[in-house]
């Protein structure tokens, strides 16, 4: 699906047109661990250059979630899944499913900062040389190029050899963000990606997330409803594992439809 978004200019006429084509769609879609019902009957439509906030108290099924639109909840045994997952129209569970080429599309970043043991150079240069590029001058390209867009080069540009390990966790954490650029995805998932951040370096990673949803779609699962407020266009809240809303976020935080959105965002639970 397509949608069109006019800007309009005080005197009404149309100053600008954008159009947003929808990233993924769920459908009724199902998770069980095991017995565990973990997802239940999930209908989201995730749209592009957008921050998609996914919110809910613990073991609601957020991180759940984000794993399977690239597919790595499949890594755990137990899992069954029923319902679609359609990536720019193409279901991910169909059998002819290329999960290589959808985790090239989809990068991740995760809770925890985690670098290879390399340098950051090596860390940035993994992913292109994993696709094939052994040219030094490109793949130099592609680090500063990617380094730049994770808001880190500036830090890092006379250190490219050291350890990756060797820089505070919140560099840490934008080297992995920079890891992920690199592949040049279409879709950012981040998973609580500020939790083991100290405010400073989760303001910079804030910013860096609103500066690349003009070029990426971007979806955050966070435990920081403030976070999830300040950075997203939209806020999915998920309870039980169920969706019980989804809408804009200045609507989830302002005037939630459901009284259980509004107990939560009032901190009356979770
Ligand atoms: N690998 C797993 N094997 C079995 N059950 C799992 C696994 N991972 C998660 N679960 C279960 O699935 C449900 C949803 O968990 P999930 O981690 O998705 O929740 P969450 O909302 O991300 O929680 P948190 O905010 O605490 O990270 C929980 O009941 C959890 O125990």
């Amino acid at each position: 699906m397509t949608t069109i978004i006019t800007n309009k200019s005080v005197s009404g006429t149309t100053s600008d047109l954008t159009v947003k084509e929808t990233v993924y769609e769920t459908k009724q879609l199902n998770l069980w661990y095991g017995r565990n019902h973990a997802l239940k009957n999930i209908d989201l439509e995730i749209m592009e250059n957008e921050v998609t906030a996914i919110i809910g108290p613990s073991g609601c099924g957020k991180s759940t979630y984000i794993k399977t639109l690239n597919r790595m909840v499949e890594l755990v045994t137990s899992v069954k899944t029923s319902g679609e997952i359609l990536y720019r129209g193409r279901n991910i569970f169909d059998q002819d499913y290329g999960v290589e080429e959808l985790r090239t599309r989809v990068g991740m970043v995760f809770q925890k900062p985690n670098p290879f043991p390399k340098s950051i150079y090596d860390n940035v240069a993994y992913g292109p040389r994993i696709h094939g590029i052994k040219n030094k001058k490109i793949l130099d390209e592609i680090v500063e190029k990617s380094l730049r867009g994770a808001a880190i080069w500036e830090e890092v540009k006379d250190r490219l050899n050291e350890n990756a390990y060797s820089i505070s966790g919140g560099q840490q954490q934008r080297i992995c963000i920079a890891r992920a650029l690199a592949i040049e995805p279409d879709v950012i998932l981040m998973d609580e990606p500020t939790s083991a951040l100290d405010p400073i370096s989760t303001l910079k990673v804030e910013e860096l997330v609103q500066e690349l949803k003009k070029d990426y779609s971007i979806i955050i699962v966070t435990h920081n409803m403030q976070q999830a407020a300040r950075i997203s266009d939209k806020t999915a809240f998920f309870l039980n594992g169920e969706v019980v809303e989804f809408d804009h976020t200045d609507n989830i935080f302002s005037n939630p439809s459901d009284k259980r959105t509004e107990d939560y965002i009032s901190g009356r639970f979770g």
